[in-house]
């Protein structure tokens, strides 16, 4: 009971110091699909990366994110709920301590191994991603579920690179990789308009979840599980899960393709 009480006490101090954590729009939240509403209106996606854009792969001590050159128009976001052009930022991923649950949307009530958020930002309104962070449509997250199942070899290129990034605060080189190598064949999705899923938890993400799954191994979620949330000089603590759990819809709508 000691663990309940310490873990309430931990979510106060989380609600006290970012109010909007209580707010209308958080994410992540579970999808009902039988709730969604069909959009004649929404296109399709039309993702449009360039693999010279990928910079470098970092350890931040929640999550491991590769970082993309985000000066210009070179790999962006088009067409599904969006308005304009969104430029690609990072992509990072969520995990939990069992292949059982790690991601943070569920569907049904149904949680998946792991996620991959595809972050992007609309520089065709907002000068800077700063800027655009904190507007309500400055941001757009494209979300990808990963299923335990067979190993995945476009995932491997990112996997096999964590052993050189265990401590908080490492980076590595990493370039030519273009992250529509992660995506699944449908581009079918959900979409609907929420918030950061870590502090600051900022409402600026429309959100779009992508209907169809990749696959992830144990192994190569291990992996993941085996990077550090410490740096160098702290006991070394390992980063066994960083997803947020789903929370209260408050009315939106979630549409459909
Ligand atoms: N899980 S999530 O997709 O909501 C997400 C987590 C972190 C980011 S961010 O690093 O782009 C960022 C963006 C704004 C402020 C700070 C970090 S986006
Ligand atoms: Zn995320």
């Amino acid at each position: 009971m000691q663990g309940r009480k310490i873990q309430a006490e931990v979510l106060l101090a989380y609600e006290e110091v970012f109010p909007v954590a209580n707010g209308d729009r958080q994410s992540p939240i579970d999808i009902k699909t039988e709730e969604t509403k069909y959009d004649p209106s929404l296109r399709p996606l039309n993702p449009n990366y360039d693999p010279a854009s990928a910079k470098i792969i970092l350890n931040n001590g929640h999550s491991t994110s590769v970082e993309f050159d985000d000066t210009v128009n070179k790999s962006v976001l088009t067409g599904g709920p969006l308005c304009g052009t969104y430029r690609l930022r990072q992509i990072h991923f969520h995990w939990g301590s069992n292949d059982e649950a790690g991601s943070e949307h569920a569907v049904d009530g149904m949680k998946y191994a792991a996620e991959l958020h595809v972050v992007h930002w609309n520089a065709e309104k907002y000068s800077s991603f700063v800027e655009a962070a904190r507007q309500s449509d400055g941001l757009a997250v494209m979300a990808v579920f990963l299923k335990i199942g067979e190993c995945n070899p476009q995932l491997k290129k990112i996997t096999d690179r964590l052993d050189t990034i265990r401590i908080k605060g490492k980076r590595a080189l990493f370039t030519n990789f273009d992250p529509s190598c992660l995506l699944p064949k449908s581009l079918d999705y959900w979409t609907y308009f929420g918030s950061l899923t870590v502090p600051p938890l900022l409402e600026s993400v429309i959100w779009i979840v992508l209907r169809e799954p990749i696959s992830v191994c144990s192994e190569q979620l291990a992996q993941f599980r085996s990077l550090l949330s410490t740096a160098e000089d702290e006991v070394a603590c390992c980063l066994l899960r960083n997803y947020r759990p789903p929370q209260p819809l408050k009315g939106r709508e979630v549409r459909r393709n």
